[in-house]
C-alpha cells in the first residue's frame, strides 16, 4: 500500500505532465514519499512529534533516504499531497515568491478575512503598512514598553507571593492582560475572563479539522471569532462616538491614512485587531515560558544576565515604579540579553512551518512543485541542523558572539509576510527578562519533564517551578 500510493501520485503527475518540460526537460517532483492511503505521512509526523517526541527525524529520515538535495521532498499530509521545503534557500525562495505562492487558509473566517494574514497583493502590504506602523516603529515601541512593565513587575510580585506557579498559566495571563491594554485600553474584568476564553476556542478552531459541524472545535471557533469581531466592533463604535483619546493599538489603526489619504474600514480594524491577538498571544506567551525554563536549567547563563541586568537596573534612580522601567533605547546596549533572547526564541521554534500554496506550476533546480500543491516551509529544521547552529538543542546565547549564517534563521518567516510583531516580542521578552533576573529566582519542579511538540514545543507540565524573591 506504502508503495502504491507513491505510484498512484507519481503517475498522476507524469500523465498531467506529459510532453510539457521546458526546453526538452523532464519534468518531475522532488523526492519523497506519499506514504499511505488517504492518510498520507501523517502517522509517520505524528510518530516522531508525539510518540517519540524527536521531531527533526521526521526530516531527518528524509534526510537519510533522499539525500540532502535542494532541501524539497514530496509528501502527502494533513489530507493533500505536498512539497516540504526545508533548506535555508528553498524556504527563502518560497517565502519571496509572493506571486508564485499564496495564502490559502482552510477557514478564512478564522483567521479574519480582511486581516492581513488572509489578503494578498497590494491589499496586503497596504495594511502591513498599517500594522507596522502601528506595532513594530521605534516611537510605538516606546509607548508600548511602558504601557506593558507595569503589569509584569506586578504580576512578577504575585507569583513570588504564591511561591509555587505553573508558569504556563501565569505567563498567559500577564500576556493577555497587556494585550488587552495595548491593543484596546482594557483593564482586567469579568469582560476579559469572557474575551480571553473566546480566544482560546478561537485558536483551538484554528488547529483543528476544518469540519463545519454542529459539536466540532472548528465550528466553535467560528463562533467566537464572531463574538469577538462584535466586542471590539462595540468598543469601536464608543470610539467614534465619544473621543476617548485612547493611545492604543485600536485608536492608531483607526486614525491611520495610506499615501492617498485612505483610512482602514471599520471592519478592518476590528479584523486585524482580532487577528494580531491570535498571532501574538500564544507565540510571545510561548517563548517566554521557554525563557524561564531554560534559563532555570542554566544556572551560568541566568548569572551572566543577572549580572548585565543589575547593571542597567543600578543607571535607573528613583522610587517610583516609572523609574525602575527599562525603556526601548535601553535594549541596544543590553547585549547579554539580547543573546538570551534570540536563543530563547531559536529554540522555542514557535512555528514548525509556515504554510504556502502553488499559484502555478514552479520549477525550483530541475523540479516542480505543481500547481495547487501546499508547500510546508519547514522553518524549524534549518534551527536545529548542526551543519548551521553548533550543538543545536543546546541552549547556548553565546553562539549569537557571530550573526547566524546567511537565511539559516527563520523563526519569524521571512519575505512579505516576515513576521510585522518580530520587535514587539523580542521587547516583550527582553523587560520581562530584565526584571525577573533583577528580582528573582525560580527552580523547575519537573527538570525532567517531557516535551510536547504539538501544536506548539512546550514543557508538558506547563513549567511548573518554585518562585521566590532573590534573597539579596
Ligand atoms: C516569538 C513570538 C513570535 C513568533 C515566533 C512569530 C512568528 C511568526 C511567523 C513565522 C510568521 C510568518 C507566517 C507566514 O509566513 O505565513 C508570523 C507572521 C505574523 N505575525 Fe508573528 N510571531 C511572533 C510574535 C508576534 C507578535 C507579538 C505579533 C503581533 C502582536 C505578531 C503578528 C504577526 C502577524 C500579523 C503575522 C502575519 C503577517 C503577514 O501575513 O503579513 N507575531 N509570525
Amino acid at each position: 500500500a506504502w508503495h502504491f500510493t507513491d505510484a498512484w501520485h507519481c503517475a498522476a503527475f507524469a500523465l498531467k505532465y506529459r510532453g510539457r518540460g521546458s526546453k526538452g526537460s523532464r519534468q518531475r517532483l522532488p523526492p519523497g514519499h506519499m506514504g499511505l492511503p488517504f492518510l498520507g505521512e501523517t502517522l509517520s509526523l505524528l510518530w516522531y512529534f508525539k510518540l517519540v517526541r524527536r521531531p527533526d527525524d521526521f526530516i531527518g529520515a528524509k534526510k537519510s533516504a533522499y539525500g540532502d538535495g535542494v532541501g524539497l521532498y514530496r509528501t502527502h499530509l494533513f489530507g493533500s499531497p505536498s512539497i516540504i521545503a526545508c533548506s535555508p534557500a528553498a524556504n527563502k525562495f518560497v517565502l519571496q515568491s509572493a506571486d508564485s505562492f499564496g495564502i490559502r487558509w482552510p477557514v478564512p473566517e478564522l483567521v479574519g478575512i480582511t486581516s492581513v494574514g488572509n489578503v494578498e497583493g497590494a491589499s496586503h502590504a497596504r495594511l502591513r503598512g498599517f500594522i507596522l506602523a502601528a506595532i513594530n516603529k521605534p516611537s510605538s515601541l516606546r509607548t508600548i514598553a511602558t504601557v506593558v512593565q507595569p503589569r509584569i513587575m506586578a504580576a512578577l510580585q504575585t507569583w513570588a507571593d504564591k511561591g509555587t506557579i505553573v508558569a504556563a498559566t501565569e505567563i498567559k495571563k500577564v500576556t493577555f492582560a497587556n494585550i488587552c491594554k495595548m491593543f484596546v485600553s482594557m483593564e482586567p474584568s469579568p469582560m476579559t475572563d469572557k474575551i480571553d476564553q473566546w480566544f482560546g476556542r478561537l485558536l483551538d478552531g484554528l488547529k483543528a479539522f476544518p469540519l463545519d459541524l454542529p459539536g466540532t472545535t472548528s465550528r466553535a471557533g467560528r463562533k467566537c471569532r464572531r463574538k469577538l469581531n462584535a466586542v471590539f466592533q462595540e468598543v469601536l463604535e464608543a470610539r467614534k462616538k465619544v473621543h476617548t483619546g485612547c493611545d492604543d493599538l485600536m485608536s492608531g489603526l483607526m486614525q491611520m491614512e495610506d499615501e492617498q489619504g485612505k483610512k482602514l474600514s471599520d471592519n478592518e480594524v476590528v479584523d486585524n485587531i482580532v487577528s494580531l491577538v491570535i498571532a501574538g498571544y500564544e507565540s510571545t506567551t510561548t517563548a517566554i515560558i521557554w525563557a524561564t525554563y531554560h534559563l532555570a536549567k542554566s544556572p551560568v547563563v541566568l548569572a551572566k544576565l543577572r549580572e548585565e541586568n543589575v547593571e542597567m537596573n543600578k543607571s535607573k534612580s528613583g522610587s517610583t515604579l516609572a523609574s525602575l522601567m527599562i525603556t526601548y533605547d535601553d535594549i541596544p546596549k543590553m547585549k547579554y540579553t539580547t543573546k538570551v533572547v534570540e536563543e530563547t526564541i531559536r529554540m522555542a521554534n514557535i512555528s514548525t512551518m509556515v504554510f504556502r500554496v502553488a499559484n502555478m506550476d514552479v520549477e525550483y533546480h530541475g523540479y516542480t512543485i505543481p500547481k495547487g500543491w501546499p508547500v510546508l516551509v519547514w522553518l524549524r529544521s534549518l534551527h536545529t541542523d548542526p551543519n548551521y547552529y553548533q550543538d543545536p538543542l543546546t541552549f547556548n546565547p553565546d553562539r549569537w558572539e557571530e550573526p547566524a549564517k546567511p537565511g539559516t534563521y527563520q523563526v519569524f518567516g521571512g519575505g512579505s509576510r516576515i513576521c510585522p510583531g518580530n520587535m514587539l516580542a523580542r521587547m516583550q521578552i527582553t523587560i520581562i527578562l530584565h526584571h525577573l533576573s533583577i528580582g528573582y529566582e525560580w527552580e523547575l519542579l519537573n527538570p525532567d519533564v517531557e516535551i510536547n511538540y504539538l501544536p506548539h514545543p512546550r514543557p508538558a507540565d506547563g513549567t511548573s517551578m518554585a518562585f521566590r524573591r532573590l534573597s539579596t
